[in-house]
């Protein structure tokens, strides 16, 4: 086998929560259709304050609620933000910002075995030195438009095949994606897709919106025979 034979594993979604949730037991029961509606690598407790802060009691309320029931569906879950709360509810991983804690230092405290993400927008300056750091993937975007989060910058695939030629360590796609416009980031490289809106605002509900990433996915899948 040479270099040029290389097959990417395929392309997987990786769903974050909605930033705000009310009713967290008819979200638990959602969320258990939503990831039986196709496959779904990670799932994010991504739960914000309005002034777009962690919120740390949502996210350990909803989290004691769906993480034991997302991993049974060998589901990884992520928190983002906060390695405190990655540990403290036995998550698989945590996400970290630039405002966030840095990565060495969440290394140390959440130990060799967690996964860390960190967000690199559209630099590969710093994705390289979360790498370096120890991050296990880094995530780039926005690519699309985005009502999730204020302030986000404007991020292009070529990052991502860039980034597929050069690195090892996975890329995360992110920011206003949709199964509509989700192959151009697919074709590009990324290693997931992480996705908010829609998947929960999509208007056939959640689990087809992730039936529909599904479709798309499986069409592109260059590991399959
Ligand atoms: C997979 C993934 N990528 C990027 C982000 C953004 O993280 P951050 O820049 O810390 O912004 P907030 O999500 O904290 O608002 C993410 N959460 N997940
Ligand atoms: C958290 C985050 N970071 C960059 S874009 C974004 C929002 C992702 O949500 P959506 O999929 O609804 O655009
Ligand atoms: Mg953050």
């Amino acid at each position: 086998m040479t270099d040029t034979d290389y097959i990417r594993p395929r392309t997987r979604l990786y769903l974050i929560t909605p930033p705000r949730i009310e009713d967290v037991d008819g979200f638990a029961a959602l969320l258990e259709t939503t990831l039986t509606a196709g496959d779904v690598a990670c799932l994010q407790l991504r739960l914000k304050t309005p002034e777009g802060e962690i919120d740390l009691d949502a996210t350990r309320t909803v989290g004691t609620a769906v993480t034991e029931m997302a991993q049974a569906y060998g589901v990884a879950v992520l928190v983002n933000d906060s390695p405190e709360l990655a540990v403290e509810l036995s998550a698989d991983g945590v996400h970290l910002g630039w405002d966030d804690m840095p990565v060495k230092q969440a290394r140390e405290l959440v130990g060799p075995e967690m996964i860390i993400g960190a967000t690199a927008k559209n630099s590969r300056h710093v994705a390289m030195k979360a790498g370096e750091d120890g991050a296990d993937y880094v995530a780039f975007g926005a690519f699309y438009p985005t009502h999730t989060k204020a302030g986000t910058v404007e991020a292009s695939p070529d990052l991502l095949e860039i980034w597929q030629e050069s690195m090892e360590i996975p890329c995360v796609a992110i920011g206003g994606i949709t199964a509509e416009n989700a192959e151009a980031l697919i074709t590009a490289g990324a290693d997931f897709l992480a996705v908010s809106s829609g998947v929960w605002n999509h208007p056939a509900g959640a689990p087809a919106a992730v039936a529909e990433f599904n479709k798309v996915l499986d069409r592109l899948d260059q590991s399959a025979s």
